[in-house]
C-alpha cells in the first residue's frame, strides 16, 4: 500500500511537524498533509500492527490537526482523521454495521489536563465550577476492541471495532474465548438486546509462556501482547484463537433495549452500577476497589490515575493508561459526543515506553575489566518523561542480531526501571543510505602507541581490550598484578579481586598490600583460615623479585621479557623515575615502544606515589639475585653443555636441579634435539627418552648420577 520511499518521506515529515518545523506553511498545505501523515500512521498501527511513531508522537501530530482545524473549521473535511476512527478494517471478515458507533478517546496526560476536561465537561453541562461531579476511573486495556452483542440472553454476535461504524464478524473467534460468557441473564434487569464494549487481552505472563514455547520450537516470537491480542481475534480457525489464552475485559454498554426497544441501560444510573451490574451476570470487568474506583472529584481521579501509573509495571496486564469517565449516565448522554470520542469520557495516558529515532552513530566505551561497550549515539528523542541521545548496545551479536546500521531509524523502549534499549531498527523506513557498524578489531578507545587488538574468550559475548592503559581500568590492572604471570599471589584470582572490588576495598595495587583481613575473615566463604592464608601469600609476595613488580604495573607493551632486563640495571625502583628514553635504549632489547611507555609511566607523579606507598608496606622494590643476572659459569662439570630434565625427581624439585645444573655451568633448554647433551631423567620418563634414545648423541643419566655429578 505504501512504497518504501514514500514511508521513509511520511515519517521524515512527520518528525518535521512534531519538531515544529513545518509551522510556517498556510493551513491549506499544513492541513492535507497532516491528515495524510496521520492516515499513514493510522495504518502502520492497526493494520500492520507495527507503528512508526510512539503513540505520544502520534497523538501530538493528531493535536496538531485538531487545533488547526479549531482555528479554520472551513477546511475541515469528513475524511479528516479527527471526523472519524482509526480502521483495522481487513477485508478478511464480513463486515457487520454497529448498534452503535464504537468511538475512540479523546487524550490527557496530567493532573492539569484533567482539570481542564473538568471544566469542559462542567461547563457543557451548564454546571457550576465548583459543582460536585463524580468520575469512574479504570485501566486503559491495551489491546483489541471488541463488541459483543446479546439477544435474549445468548451471545449472537461478536465484532472488532473496525471503522468505527463497521465491524468486523468474528463470533466464532470470540466463542472460544473463556471469559466471554456464551448467555448471560440480561433479561433479570430487563434487557432484551444488548452491545458490549470490551478489550481482548492477553496476560503479560502468558505472553512471556507462549513466546518462550516458540523460542524452543524455533518459531517466530510474536512481538507483544498487544499484537499477539488484536491478531488472535483475527486467526481463521478458533482452535488456533483458543491457543492465545486471550482474555475480554468488559468495560461498558454500548447500547441496550427491552424488549419493546426502549432504552434500559440509563435505568442502571451510573457506569459504576452498571459494571457491578456486568459482574453480577458473570462478566470480566475491572474489579471495584482494585483496578477501578468511584472518585468523587477529578482531584481524586487523577490521583488514582498517578498511582496506578506507578503501579503499571507490577499489574499483569498491559496497560496504557486510565479512563476517566463521567459516572452519572444521564449525565453522559447529555454530554454527547463528537465524531471521534465521547465528551464525557477521557484517556489518561501514561507516560510513552516507546519512541522512534536515528541512530546516528555507534561509539565505544571500555568498562571496568576492559569490556568494550558499544553505545549508539542517537538524535535526541523524549522517552518515559527523560531525554536520550545515548543508548547501549551491549556488545558485538546484540547489532548483528538485530541488523542494525548507521542512519536506521530505530524504535526505542524503556519499560519500569529497565535502561532504555534498542527494540529494533525500522526496515521499512530504510532508503539505501545506511552503513553497516564496522565492528573494531583493535582497541577504539587506547590511541596511544600501537593498536591493541581486542580479544573474546570462548564463551562470552565481550570483546575486551586486554593491555588498555586508558579509562577506568583499575580492576583489570590489579586482577593482572595479583595474576601467576605478574606477583603470582597465590589463591587470590579474579573472582576476589572483583569481589574486594566491589566491596571498596581495592582500588589500585597498593590497596592489595593493605586488605582488611578482620572483614575478609567475616565473608561468605571465607573465615579466618583462608582470610590468614591471603595473607600469606600476599606477605610471600612482597619478597618478589623486582621484574615481578615491574611487570605487574601493566605498563603497555612492556612484558616480561623487558622487564627482567630493567631491574638487572637499577637499585631502586625510582631509580627510572630520573631515566631517560635513551637510557632504556642503551640496554639491549628493549626496543623505543618499551623506552617511550615506560618513561611516560615514571613521569607521571601519581605512579611515583604509588611505588612510594608500596615501598612502605613492605613491597621489595629492589632487585634480588633472582633478578641480577647470573654470573658467567666458567668452571664447573657441564660448562658448555646443554641439559633438560624430564620424569619426576625424588630428591630436588625440577627448579632446583635447573639451578643446580646453571651453576654447574650448563645451559637449559626445553626440547630433545641435535642439540642435547645431558638428559636426566626421574621416575615415568615419557617420550622425551625415547626420542633421546633414538637420537643416540643424548647422555642420559639417572637423578642420582646427575648428582654425584653436581
Ligand atoms: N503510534 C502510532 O502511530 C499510532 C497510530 C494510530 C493510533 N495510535 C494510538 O491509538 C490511539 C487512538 O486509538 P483508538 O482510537 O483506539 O483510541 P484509544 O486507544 O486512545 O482509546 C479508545 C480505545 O480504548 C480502548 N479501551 C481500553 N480500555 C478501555 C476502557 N476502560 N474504557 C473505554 N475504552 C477502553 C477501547 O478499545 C477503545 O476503542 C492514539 O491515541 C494512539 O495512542 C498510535
Ligand atoms: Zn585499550
Amino acid at each position: 500500500m505504501y512504497g518504501q520511499e514514500q514511508q521513509r518521506q511520511y515519517y521524515t515529515r512527520s518528525k518535521a511537524y512534531l519538531a515544529g518545523a513545518a509551522t510556517s506553511l498556510p493551513p491549506e498545505e499544513q492541513l492535507p498533509e497532516l491528515r495524510t501523515l496521520l492516515r499513514y500512521h493510522e495504518w502502520r498501527y492497526y493494520v500492520q500492527n507495527d507503528p512508526v511513531l510512539s503513540d505520544y508522537d502520534y497523538d501530538q501530530l493528531y493535536k496538531q490537526l485538531e487545533a488547526l482545524e479549531a482555528t479554520h473549521p472551513a477546511l475541515i473535511t469528513p475524511d479528516s482523521p479527527s471526523q472519524r476512527v482509526g480502521s483495522d478494517l481487513t477485508g478478511d471478515f464480513e463486515s457487520v454495521p454497529h448498534l452503535v458507533p464504537m468511538l475512540s478517546l479523546g487524550n490527557s496526560y496530567n493532573a492539569e489536563d484533567l482539570a481542564e476536561f473538568n471544566r469542559q465537561v462542567k461547563r457543557m453541562l451548564n454546571m457550576e465550577e465548583d459543582a460536585a461531579l463524580a468520575y469512574a476511573v479504570e485501566p486503559k486495556f491495551d489491546g483489541g476492541s471488541i463488541a459483543l452483542v446479546y439477544e435474549n440472553d445468548q451471545l449472537v454476535r461478536a465484532a472488532t471495532r473496525g471503522n468505527g461504524v463497521l465491524g468486523e464478524e468474528i463470533t466464532h473467534n470470540a466463542r472460544v474465548i473463556r471469559s466471554v460468557p456464551l448467555s448471560a441473564a440480561f433479561s433479570r434487569y430487563g434487557l432484551h438486546r444488548v452491545e458490549l464494549r470490551g478489550e481482548v487481552i492477553i496476560r503479560k505472563d502468558r505472553f512471556e509462556e507462549m513466546n518462550a514455547q516458540r523460542a524452543a520450537a524455533g518459531l517466530t516470537l510474536y512481538a507483544n501482547p498487544r499484537n499477539t491480542a488484536t491478531g488472535g481475534l483475527r486467526m481463521k480457525s478458533p482452535t488456533e484463537v483458543a491457543d492465545r489464552n486471550l482474555e475480554a475485559f468488559i468495560y461498558s454498554f454500548g447500547y441496550g433495549t427491552d424488549a419493546e426497544g426502549n432504552d434500559a441501560v440509563q435505568a442502571l444510573g451510573t457506569h459504576t452500577h452498571a459494571l457491578d451490574v456486568l459482574t453480577e451476570l458473570g462478566f470480566k470487568v475491572p474489579a471495584t476497589g482494585y483496578e477501578r474506583t468511584e472518585a468523587a472529584d477529578i482531584a481524586t481521579a487523577a490521583a488514582f490515575c498517578a498511582k496506578w501509573e506507578t503501579e503499571r509495571e507490577a499489574y499483569p496486564y498491559e496497560i496504557d493508561g486510565m479512563v476517566v469517565k463521567v459516572d452519572d449516565l444521564a449525565l453522559q448522554e447529555r454530554a454527547g459526543y463528537t465524531s471521534h470520542h465521547p465528551r464525557w469520557a477521557i484517556a489518561f495516558k501514561f507516560a510513552a515506553r516507546q519512541a522512534t529515532t536515528t541512530l546516528l552513530n555507534v561509539e565505544y566505551q571500555v568498562g571496568k575489566i576492559g569490556t568494550i561497550t558499544p553505545v549508539a549515539k542517537t538524535e535526541p528523542v523524549a522517552l518515559a518523561g527523560v531525554m536520550i541521545s545515548s543508548v547501549s548496545l551491549h556488545n558485538e551479536d546484540f547489532i548483528r542480531e538485530k541488523d542494525l546500521r548507521l542512519g536506521d531509524k530505530v524504535l526505542l523502549e524503556r519499560a519500569g526501571d529497565v535502561i532504555p534499549y534498542i527494540v529494533k531498527p525500522l526496515i521499512d523506513l530504510r532508503d539505501g543510505s545506511e552503513q553497516a557498524i564496522v565492528w573494531p578489531i583493535t582497541c577504539p578507545v587506547n590511541q596511544t602507541g600501537e593498536p591493541v587488538p581486542l580479544v573474546r574468550q570462548e564463551g562470552e559475548a565481550a570483546w575486551r581490550c586486554p593491555v588498555c592503559v586508558c579509562g577506568a581500568q583499575n580492576l583489570q590492572r590489579i586482577t593482572f598484578h595479583v595474576s601467576k604471570a605478574a606477583m603470582d599471589i597465590d589463591g587470590m584470582g579474579q573472582r576476589y579481586v572483583e569481589q574486594f572490588y566491589a566491596l571498596g576495598w581495592l582500588h589500585t595495587v597498593v590497596d592489595v598490600y593493605r586488605l582488611p583481613y578482620d572483614k575478609i575473615a567475616l565473608l561468605e566463604g571465607f573465615g579466618e583460615r583462608s582470610a590468614e592464608n591471603l595473607r600469606r601469600s600476599i606477605d610471600a609476595a612482597k619478597q618478589n623479585p623486582l621484574w615481578r613488580l615491574l611487570y605487574g604495573l601493566s605498563i603497555h607493551h612492556f612484558g616480561k621479557k623487558a622487564s627482567q632486563l630493567v631491574a638487572q640495571h637499577i637499585g631502586h625502583v625510582l631509580d627510572l623515575a630520573d631515566w631517560t628514553e635513551e637510557q632504556f635504549l642503551n640496554i639491549k632489547d628493549i626496543g623505543p615502544t618499551v623506552a617511550t611507555n615506560v618513561t611516560a609511566y615514571f613521569a607521571n607523579p601519581l605512579h611515583l606515589d604509588q611505588l612510594r606507598e608500596l615501598e612502605a608496606l613492605g613491597v621489595n622494590v629492589r632487585p634480588t639475585d633472582e633478578d641480577r643476572p647470573a654470573a658467567e659459569v666458567t668452571e664447573g662439570p657441564f660448562v658448555g653443555k646443554t641439559i633438560l630434565f624430564t620424569g619426576s625427581l625424588q630428591q630436588l624439585s625440577r627448579k632446583e636441579a635447573q639451578e643446580r645444573a646453571k651453576a654447574a655451568g650448563a645451559r637449559i633448554v626445553s626440547a630433545v634435539s641435535g642439540k642435547l647433551d645431558i638428559l636426566v631423567v626421574g621416575e615415568k620418563p615419557g617420550s622425551k627418552l625415547k626420542k633421546a634414545t633414538a637420537l643416540g648423541t643424548v647422555q642420559v643419566l639417572t637423578e642420582a648420577e646427575y648428582l654425584a655429578l653436581v
